[in-house]
Order: structure tokens, then sequence, then C-alpha cells
């Protein structure tokens, strides 16, 4: 009771910061009793110590910060309600390890965490830093908190760079897309300023989302990596960074 007691009180304190109905409504779907149901089990196992504040609100998801019994967690739990899984068709129905799931809504939104989970952890093993994976349950996937005192690190998109600190960050992430594909078989498929973190202890960058990252096999696999490719220099072109898509593209796969 205590514990479901901090779980409600983490709803009320993101419905608190609710400004209008259609967030309410939006994060009302998060919190839906199936949900509520793994996270007080979460909760009863020490998984989960108490539950924090919302970190972010995308269309399709929730991230929230939470405490866990040696670490701080990042807890993103995927909306069932959501209207843009249809999006996710797109990138689940075509991946091989995926073709057997039954198209009920469900299964879909619990096969995207699962593979969101698996593709950090290919990541991580690649030498991407991403937040550490740590378990992903039904539309529930826990990961490390990649922030200080329950504020995320910022996005890439929010913070401020000098050109050479620009620069630096930007050959990481061309190092990071090329072992994600070289080493871990993957794309990212989403990539921009707004799915990267930066440390703002040591300015280096942090890939996060990955759940509709794809691996090689995808027939769309090379098309999504050059989108990412574009947007990564659409992003630093402001900071003088002049490379062509087509060579990051074909340097990011070289042998
Ligand atoms: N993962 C993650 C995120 C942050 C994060 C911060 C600190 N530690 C770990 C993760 C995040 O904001 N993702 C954006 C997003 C996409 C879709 C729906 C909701 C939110």
């Amino acid at each position: 009771e205590k514990k479901i007691r901090r779980i409600d009180s983490a709803k009320d304190k993101s419905r608190a910061r609710e400004k209008d109905s259609d967030r309410l409504k939006v994060e009302e779907n998060v919190f839906d009793v199936p949900t509520l149901k793994i996270l007080y089990t979460l909760s009863n196992k020490g998984v989960i110590k108490a539950m924090g504040g919302s970190i972010s609100t995308g269309k399709e998801a929730n991230v929230f910060y939470a405490e866990g019994p040696d670490k701080e967690l990042a807890i993103k739990i995927y909306r069932i309600a959501s209207s843009t899984f249809r999006a996710m068709d797109a990138y689940i129905m075509k991946d091989p390890r995926f073709t057997n799931i039954r198209n009920k809504k469900r299964d879909i939104i619990f096969a995207w965490t699962r593979k969101e989970l698996q593709n950090l952890k290919r990541a991580k093993s690649a030498g991407v830093r991403v937040p550490e994976p740590i378990l992903a349950e039904k539309n529930i996937l826990i990961m490390e908190f990649m922030g200080e005192k329950e504020a995320p690190y910022p996005l890439l998109k929010n913070t401020h760079l000098e050109n050479e600190e620009a620069k630096s960050i930007f050959d990481i992430i061309v190092e990071y897309m090329r072992l994600l594909y070289k080493k871990a078989n993957l794309v990212h498929a989403d990539l921009s300023e707004y799915n990267i973190l930066i440390d703002p202890n040591n300015l280096t960058p942090i890939f996060i989302d990955m759940g509709q990252s794809v691996t090689l096999e995808h027939p769309n696999a090379r098309e999504f990596l050059y989108r990412d490719v574009q947007n990564i220099l659409r992003f630093f072109s402001r900071y003088g960074i002049k490379d062509k898509p087509e060579d990051l593209f074909k340097k990011i796969q070289a042998e």
C-alpha cells in the first residue's frame, strides 16, 4: 500500500503538471489498469523503489524517473491506446525477427518494447553509449537514468555548443553510427538531435530511443541509414560541418 501510494502519487504528480485536458488524456492512457498491475508487481519485486515524475512525453510512450534498488531508473511506458502504433508497422512487420506476431495492438506494442530492449543491448555491446538496458515487461521498458538529481541530461537539440565542441560530438556520433552498423548490425532509423542526449560532464553523446531501430536484413535499412545521415548533417551544418551525405553514408558502411 505504501508503494502503491507512491505510484499513485507519481500519477498525481505527473497529472498535476498537466496544463490542458489533451495531455491529461494522453497521460491517462499510459497508466491503464494492466500497466499499473505490472508497475505494482515490479514494485513488489523491488525492481522499482519509487516512481518519480514524467521525464518526457511522446505520442507513443512516456518516460518516467524512478528510483531502483541501486541506481536511478528511466521507465518508458508505451501507450496501449496509442494511435501511432500503425507507424510502428512499417518497421516491425518486415523485420524477420517479428513476422510471426499476431496483428493485435498489444502484441505489436509488447514486441516493440522487447525490440527496444534488445536493440539497446546490441548497441551497448557494440560500444555505443546508450542507457543501460535493464528489463522489458509487456509495454514497460526499464533502463538506466541518464541524468543527475532527477533531471535528465539535455537533448542535443537543447545543448549550446562551440564549433569545436560540436565537431568532436559529431565525430563520436558518426563513430557510433558506424559501430551500430558494422558491429551491432543495426540502423537507429530515427536518429536526430531529438534522440541524442549530451552528458554535460564530458560533452559526449548518448543514443536513446531505439524501438524503431532495424537490422540490416530489413528491406529499408539503408534508406533509414541515409535519412539518419541527412538528419545529423542538417543539424551540424549550423556549426560549419560540411560533409556530404553520400560520403558519410559510405564511410559508415566502409569495410
Ligand atoms: N528513452 C528515453 C528518453 C529519455 C531518457 C532520459 C534519461 N535517461 C534515459 C532515457 C526520452 O526522452 N525519449 C524520448 C521519447 C520518445 C518517445 C516517447 C517518449 C519519450
